[in-house]
């Protein structure tokens, strides 16, 4: 590691040039058991995101699927990563002074703070970790309750279902926990979190690692989805919202910018018309500014876009027709 305090993602970086992501610090669970210090009250929480992150818009997906929106608040930060302390050279997520400085971030409406680092340094005063979305706040007892998306999604998708308008939809149902959760392990990563090994490496042979073993794991996608709808059979489950967050970033960003040009997604028929048949369920498109997604990448890492110049292409039209209806019975 470069440093101790104050992290961002290009300082997890070790020495042999592999990235590394290190795990999160707020790991509390809403749950509905009696005796629970996190109750699934409506109202109670918040849900911080960028909608450039990725994890973040994991649970951005499973508020919406699940109908959420009454009983979770939520507000996005601005894109690009900017100093979070005086005197310090912190580079993180902000809040924007107003709800025009930029379209779909908005000012912070609980604490009034400036930026999610300082969020967590009012859970907790000695935190070193780093300053990550998405975060569950919980407005009652003033803190964070998680800022893990595997765990973030869970609760949504079973603990709320008092308070939820789709609350038949169960996207971990438990006769697939076993396939979801097997599917999931490679999937993350290989694929979720093999995107960011590429493009963080700094040295050529973790990067050719792990890029290959990003293109097995697609292929093997591909082979899976030619014969059946989603990752797990017929229905939609978690494990194809965690696909599709990384896929739906994928031409876009991490194939110039990650270095993951091998193959693009547009030229697996199976892996592009599922991405586009996903994006195409009711609350999904409103998961996805892909403004926010670009700015955000390429303006935020310096050492890798020292002049954060955008490119121009593709513009994907992800709302256009897609063949995954052949397997509707
Ligand atoms: N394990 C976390 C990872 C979240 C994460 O890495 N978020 C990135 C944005 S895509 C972040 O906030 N990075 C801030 C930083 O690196 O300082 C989760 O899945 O919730």
């Amino acid at each position: 590691m470069k440093c101790t305090m104050a992290q961002t993602a290009e300082d997890t970086t070790a020495k042999t040039g592999a990235y590394i992501r290190p795990p999160s610090a707020f790991r509390n669970f809403i749950s509905r058991d009696q005796g629970s210090a996190f109750l699934p009250e409506s109202g109670r929480y918040h849900l911080y995101i960028s909608y450039a992150c990725p994890w973040a818009c994991r649970c951005l997906s499973f508020l919406k699927l699940k109908g959420l929106e009454k009983a979770i608040s939520f507000s996005s930060v601005k894109t690009k990563w900017e100093r979070t302390k005086e005197g310090d050279s912190h580079m993180g997520w902000v809040f924007p002074n107003s709800d025009t400085e930029e379209p779909g971030a908005e000012p912070d409406p609980l604490n009034s703070v400036k930026t999610i680092r300082h969020l967590y340094e009012l859970a907790s005063a000695n935190y070193s970790g780093k300053y990550t979305v998405p975060v569950v706040w919980d407005k009652k007892l003033h803190t964070i309750v998680s800022n893990e998306s595997s765990e973030i999604i869970r609760m949504l998708n079973s603990e709320f279902n008092d308070v939820a308008e789709n609350r038949n939809l169960d996207l971990y149902p438990h006769h697939l926990r076993t396939q979801i959760d097997e599917v999931n392990e490679w999937i993350y990563d290989k694929i979720n979190n093999g995107v960011y090994r590429c493009g963080f490496a700094t040295k050529q042979e973790p990067y050719d690692q792990v890029v290959d073993g990003l293109y097995e794991a697609l292929g093997k996608c591909e082979e899976i989805l030619f014969t059946q709808r989603y990752l797990c059979g017929s229905s939609l489950t978690e494990a194809d919202i965690c696909l599709f967050v990384t896929l739906i970033r994928f031409d876009e960003v991490y194939a110039v910018y990650f270095k993951c040009n091998k193959k693009l997604i547009r030229e697996y028929p199976n892996l592009f018309n599922y991405t586009k048949d996903i994006f195409q369920i009711p609350g999904m498109s409103s998961t996805v500014k892909m403004d926010h997604i670009k700015k955000h990448y390429y303006g935020s890492h310096p050492s890798l876009n020292p002049y954060g110049i955008i490119p121009r292409g593709p513009n994907i039209d992800f709302s256009s027709p897609h063949d995954r209806e052949r397997f509707s019975s």
